[in-house]
């Protein structure tokens, strides 16, 4: 009896604390110093926190966003209908913000992008990055390392039209798609469904890693298998929330969970070191142009004191990791094609016009007259709609009006941008035409006029700067490889397209998740049939 009391005593105990801090939490109030117009005066605003609902002890609100498990974005979405554009809720302890319209985004990632640049500290972000978040590009919280990381990444990440790591990337993407193409040619069985996502994701990952480290490897090389699936798990793991991330001391039931993620990272990095890294470390000539970005890495190891071993491998992880995402991306682009015909045919008349009935292969250079195809691309971002990594406040600070205290983790509701009926005409149809718009060329004198994409009298070209499409942020921590995922993701689209006609036994059994870009490792086949 005397154990019972005292269990009981402790759970007691227990969730009067939690509750306490909880509500110390939420009720806090930010203070901001401000000149009262007479010289030197100052005098001190104070700043409510934004509204939201009730938390309970222990879970905070996790409870409201339960029955949006699948989609918790669109759970932010119907939470502003009752509390308006920015609220904040309590998960387990963490005090949450959430804002859900332009402004608002704009407010917290350009005007408080200094104080709103931080990453949520969980658990498995550690974990993923051998103990330490900060080792991550995209994880860490913003520091003059990240800034320089980012300035290292710049001129091979983000290459330029007009550069020649741009035509680098042309040269290598087209390469690939042969090996690709012979490669599926090999494996699929005419007729029979084809694990697509398994091959695209292996093609996808040799670009990568032939653009940054002037390597590729084998189609059966089983090491490579394996890091390419373990990218894919991780790059599933991030895209996924995770009960431990709000509440920690669940731990000691999810340490396996843990381990698995502990063992694929460390096997990529296994990877990287000895069959990337190691070698090339043993012949690198400071004196000479950079010939790929492992190049620019182990130079500024040798020249910048500041740059430690670690920093290079974790980046070039980070970089190559990139492909995981492009190959997801064009996955996706396949399965709506599946799910709708019209818009492969689409692609395939762009592709045909281009390369005189498939004469040759596309290449970069080709981009700009192919729309449609660039739409496909940009509609499957808009489409599954994938989420921003959240931010953190790293101080007290307002947005506007409100008072977000240090530590809240601020969530973009990119979500609501891309699914409202303000923004988009008929947001939830997956139509690429919506982002092409009429060009002020006249068709009839123009190449490439009998791509059946143009109207009667114009051509058609993208549409660019569209205000509330968002898919790699603004501010300070915006995506750093988004020519990598325009590039490669239009080669590998628009290539696969020239060979195979995409379809699906059936299209009712492809499922997608919502509010994502990400696919489970094990995803839906595919019908490729060769093109005659
Ligand atoms: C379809 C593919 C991709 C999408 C939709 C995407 C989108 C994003 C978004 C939304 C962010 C967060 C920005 C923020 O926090 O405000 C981000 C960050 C980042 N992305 Fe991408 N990304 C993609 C592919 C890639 C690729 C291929 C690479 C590199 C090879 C890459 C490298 C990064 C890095 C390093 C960051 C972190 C930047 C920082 O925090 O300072 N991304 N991306």
């Amino acid at each position: 009896m005397f154990i019972l009391y005292t269990i009981f005593g402790i759970l007691v105990a227990i969730i009067i604390t939690s509750y306490i801090r909880i509500l110390y939490k939420s009720l806090r109030r930010v203070r901001v110093p401000i000149s009262s117009g007479k010289s030197s005066e100052l005098s001190v605003q104070i700043f409510k926190q934004a509204p939201g609902p009730k938390p309970w002890p222990i879970i905070g609100n996790l409870n409201v966003l339960d029955k949006y498990r699948d989609n918790p974005f669109a759970g932010f979405t119907e939470l502003a209908k009752i509390y308006g554009d920015i609220y904040t809720l309590t998960f387990g302890h963490t005090r949450c913000l959430v804002v859900n319209n332009l402004e608002l985004i704009r407010e917290v990632l350009n005007q408080n992008g200094k104080v709103c640049s931080g990453r949520p500290d969980f658990l498995r972000y550690h974990k993923l990055f051998g103990g330490e978040r900060s080792n991550s590009l995209a994880l860490c919280d913003w520091s003059q390392l990240q800034q320089k990381r980012r300035n290292m990444a710049r001129r091979h990440c983000s290459p330029r039209e007009s550069s020649s790591f741009y035509m680098q990337m042309s040269q290598i993407g087209c390469e690939e798609m042969e090996h690709f193409i012979r490669e599926i040619d090999a494996k699929m069985l005419p007729g029979q469904p084809f694990d697509v996502k398994t091959f695209l994701l292996r093609a996808c990952a040799n670009m990568f890693s032939q653009y940054m480290c002037s390597q590729r490897f084998d189609y059966d090389d089983e090491e490579f298998h394996k890091i390419v699936l373990h990218f894919d798990e991780i790059f599933w793991e991030i895209n996924q929330g995770h009960p431990l991330d709000f509440l920690p001391w669940l731990r000691p039931f999810y340490q396996r969970h843990l381990n698995k993620i502990v063992n694929w990272s460390s096997t990529i990095r296994k990877f990287i070191m000895d069959r990337i890294i190691s070698h090339r470390e043993l012949d690198i000539d400071v004196d000479e142009p950079d010939s790929d970005f492992t190049d620019a890495l182990l130079k500024s190891l040798v020249e910048d004191k500041d740059v430690s071993r670690n920093t290079i491998i974790f980046m070039l992880e980070d970089f190559i990791g990139g492909h995981s995402a492009v190959g997801n991306l064009v996955m996706l682009a396949l399965a709506y094609i599946a799910k709708d015909p019209q818009v492969g045919s689409r692609i395939q008349a762009e592709v045909d016009a281009i390369t005189d009935k498939g004469q040759r292969r596309i290449n970069l250079l080709d981009m700009n007259r192919m729309p449609y195809t660039m739409a496909t691309i940009f509609e499957v971002l808009r489409y599954s709609s994938s989420p921003i990594v959240p931010h953190v406040a790293t101080e007290d600070t307002v947005i506007s009006g409100h008072g977000v205290t240090a530590g809240t983790i601020v969530f973009i509701n990119n979500y609501v941008l891309n699914k409202s009926p303000e923004n988009w005409i008929d947001p939830h149809q997956f139509e690429p035409q919506r982002f092409l718009e009429e060009s002020n060329k006249d068709s009839r004198d123009s190449r490439g006029s009998d791509s059946g994409i143009e109207s009667d009298r114009k051509e058609l070209q993208l549409r660019k700067n569209i205000p509330h499409f968002l898919p790699f942020s603004i501010g300070k921590r915006t995506c750093i490889g988004q020519n990598l995922v325009r590039g490669f993701g239009f080669l590998l689209l628009a290539n696969l397209l020239q060979s195979y006609n995409v379809s699906s036994e059936d299209p009712t059994t492809i499922s997608i998740t919502p509010a994502s870009l990400a696919l489970p490792a094990k995803c839906f086949p595919l019908l490729l049939t060769r093109r005659t």
